[in-house]
């Protein structure tokens, strides 16, 4: 049994809500989550972000109204100049006052443009400000959220949610919502001028506003479901593109590029059909918003006439009345597309909200505990793990990890070996914390690995998986990423390249500065896997977890890195998951993974003298492998380690640094001999 495990403060631990990680793909979930919120109370969650730029935006707005007051104030220049100026004028033949007019409205037009490019210039940086902290926020709260998120989200949904849903945000920001805010105020303004200057005529223009509002809230309504459904299907559309692009050998290899184009393109067509009845709904709106303030104009139009030929009011009035309708009529029809725009920003909203009130259900604890003086005990006590998304019942109703109990001394290695998909990659994941127990407890020197910052977790555990994930930077880069401050010198990284065997690293365009990964040079899958062990040796862990790094490589590679492994591991614990027979080798000792349990550890040759299970284990992986003599494990293991470094380090004087080929296979021999001479 583990010698220790720390009994967590808080009494027993809640177990993890994987539930909290899911995606929403149903209306069920959506409701519960941003879509159940007004239009108003879900953008009011923009606020914190708006804050800081709100002198800049309010300083827009202000130049934007003074823009809309500006045009508003030229039909009452028209009118006074109608009625004053022009009348006498054409009495007295004087037209001086008519001057003065046309200076106005030139002053007011100039004022009107002036105002309009100020109002750009405010809005555009607050716009890009807040697209940025909101992108940057979202990266950073999926770094944080646990894998068992990013297992059920799709990349697409998160790439669209991003990229173009804060690309629509930003627009709003800089347009929509200004325009909203201005539209509104230039309607109600010259609506009341209307109204208290035109008397039964600006009436009329009033009552037009009864239909188009109950046509508004209708589309509202109708146009918020299907910009919601547009825009999930818009990211299911770049999940395809994301999965096709990163299998395109396997679609090419297997001729089925045209099976994935044709659910591509039933996909996009779904999508055609959303964004047409979108496109529908909205010129629905679109035409009672240009149609009724035309048909009021008319009707105010006859009465109008009438007015003035029964002398009811001026020319010079129905002229403004006019000039002020058609500055009102504009915003009006510009409603529909503003509207549009505000409900798309606010699916975006929604969609960003989905994402980021997402719980991190692996937080950190509130006090923190560390390992002070790290020696390297990995406990494993009574380990229970059942994925979020397991039945209740049938096949794969059951714990996946069912009772582990398995400590690894410090300085050991241990090989981990089971059937296939008996657990062995998910037992090696709880150790860095991707997953979360949902029993038990896994324990670095008597610390339960929930009791310490994930950074304090990251800074004790190294880890190398068999899928060698590099990012698009220098291979320094990449090699470095978990180094320690005090370990990111040039030996640092020579070491680590040397012990993973990635010496063909210096070989490359631009040596180790040369860029790698998805924007950089390509490398062979076993030169990738270097690299990324290269990496975990990097970062100086007490505690090392590889699950399988070494499985592209050639045999003799192998060996080769195997040998100087064997020298690094020495000071550090090692949890090794062998899907190979060659990486029991490595190991000082065996367990055996069975039924979710740890059902036998020793060394290899006891194991395979007295363990039925991991004979059968072992023998249905023997295809490739010829096992190390059963009585002398130890032994095979310092022979290969002496006569392989030999090799290195000749190949390394002789300046070549990746020794194969004849000295890998030297290396290989060597290793191969010491297992004939003791048998
Ligand atoms: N992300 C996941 N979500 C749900 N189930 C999973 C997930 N990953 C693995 N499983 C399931 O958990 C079980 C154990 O898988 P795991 O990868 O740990 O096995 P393994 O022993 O490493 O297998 P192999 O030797 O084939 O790599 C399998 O039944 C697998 O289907």
């Amino acid at each position: 049994m583990p010698s220790s495990a720390a009994a967590h403060p808080d009494g027993p631990r809640p177990t993890p809500a994987s539930d909290d990680t899911r995606r929403p793909t149903d209306d069920q979930a959506r409701a519960a989550r941003g879509a159940s919120l007004s239009t108003v109370a879900s953008m009011r969650r923009l606020v914190p972000y708006i804050r800081p730029v709100l002198p800049r935006i309010l300083a827009g707005v202000l130049c934007a109204l003074g823009a809309s007051l500006a045009a508003l104030a030229v039909p009452r220049v028209l009118q006074w100049l109608v009625n004053g100026p022009l009348t006498a004028g054409l009495a007295t033949h004087d037209e001086s006052g008519l001057w003065w007019g046309v200076v106005l409205v030139l002053v007011l037009g100039v004022a009107e443009a002036g105002l309009i490019a100020a109002r750009r210039a405010l809005i555009l940086i607050p716009g890009t400000n807040i697209e940025a902290r909101l992108r940057t926020e979202l990266f950073t709260h999926l770094q944080d959220l646990p894998v068992a998120f990013h297992d059920r989200w799709p990349g697409g949904q998160l790439l669209s949610r991003s990229m173009s849903d804060l690309g629509l945000l930003r627009r709003w920001i800089a347009f929509g919502m200004l325009t909203l805010v201005v539209s509104s105020v230039t309607i109600v303004v010259g609506i009341g001028i209307l109204v208290a200057t035109g008397g039964v005529l600006g009436l009329i223009y009033l009552a037009g506003a009864i239909p188009m509002t109950v046509m508004a809230f209708t589309f509202s309504r109708r146009f918020r479901a299907v910009s919601r459904k547009s825009q999930d299907q818009a990211g299911d559309l770049a999940t395809a593109v994301e999965e096709s692009v990163h299998g395109i050998r396997v679609l090419k290899a297997f001729g089925r590029g045209r099976d994935a184009l044709s659910s591509f393109a039933r996909q996009a067509d779904e999508l055609r059909g959303t964004e047409l009845d979108k496109a529908k709904i909205q010129s629905g709106l679109q035409a009672w918003l240009t149609a009724v303030p035309e048909l009021t104009l008319g009707v105010s139009l006859v009465v109008g006439v009438w007015m003035v030929s029964e002398g009811r009011i001026t020319v010079g009035a129905l002229v403004a009345f006019f000039a002020t309708a058609a500055v009102v009529n504009s915003p009006v029809i510009d409603l529909g597309m503003v509207l549009s725009m505000t409900l798309n920003a606010r699916t975006a909203v929604d969609r960003y909200f989905d994402v980021m009130t997402t719980p991190n259900t692996l937080p950190d604890p509130a006090a923190p505990r560390e390992v002070t003086d790290p020696h390297g005990e990995l406990a494993f006590t009574g380990v229970h793990f059942r994925y979020g998304d397991a039945p209740a019942e049938g096949p794969g109703s059951t714990d996946v990890l069912d009772g582990v109990d398995l400590v690894l001394p410090p300085g050991k290695t241990v090989a981990l070996v089971g059937l296939t998909g008996s657990g062995k990659s998910t037992l090696a994941m709880l150790v860095p914390r991707l997953y979360e127990v949902t029993g038990g407890s896994v324990s670095i020197d008597g610390v339960d690995v929930r009791d310490m910052t994930r950074e304090h977790l990251r800074s004790l555990v190294g880890v190398a998986f068999e899928d060698a994930t590099l990012f698009s930077a220098s291979v320094r880069d990449n090699v470095l990423l978990g180094a320690p401050d005090d370990a990111r010198t040039d030996a640092d990284l020579a070491r680590a390249l040397d012990v993973a065997q990635a010496g063909f690293t210096y070989e490359l365009p631009q040596g180790t500065s040369t860029t790698i990964g998805e924007e950089g040079m390509s490398l062979s899958g076993g030169q990738r896997q270097r690299i990324a062990l290269a990496r975990a040796i990097a970062a100086r862990p007490r505690v090392l977890v590889l699950d399988d790094p070494l499985s592209a490589l050639d045999v003799d590679t192998e060996a080769a890195i195997q040998a100087r492994l064997a020298d690094e591991l020495e000071e550090i614990t090692t949890l090794i998951v062998a899907h190979r027979p060659s990486t029991v080798a490595l190991a000082d000792l065996v367990a055996v993974l069975q039924d979710g349990r740890i059902t036998a550890v020793g060394p290899h040759s006891e194991l395979l003298a007295t363990n039925e299970h991991y004979r059968y284990v072992i023998s249905s992986l023997e295809d490739e492998f010829t096992p190390p003599p059963p009585d002398d494990v130890e032994v095979a293991r310092q022979v290969a380690r002496g006569e392989a470094r030999a090799v290195v380090d000749e190949a390394l004087d002789s300046g070549d640094a990746t020794p194969s080929g004849r000295n890998g296979a030297t290396a290989i021999g060597a290793w191969q001999a010491s297992e004939g001479s003791e048998r």
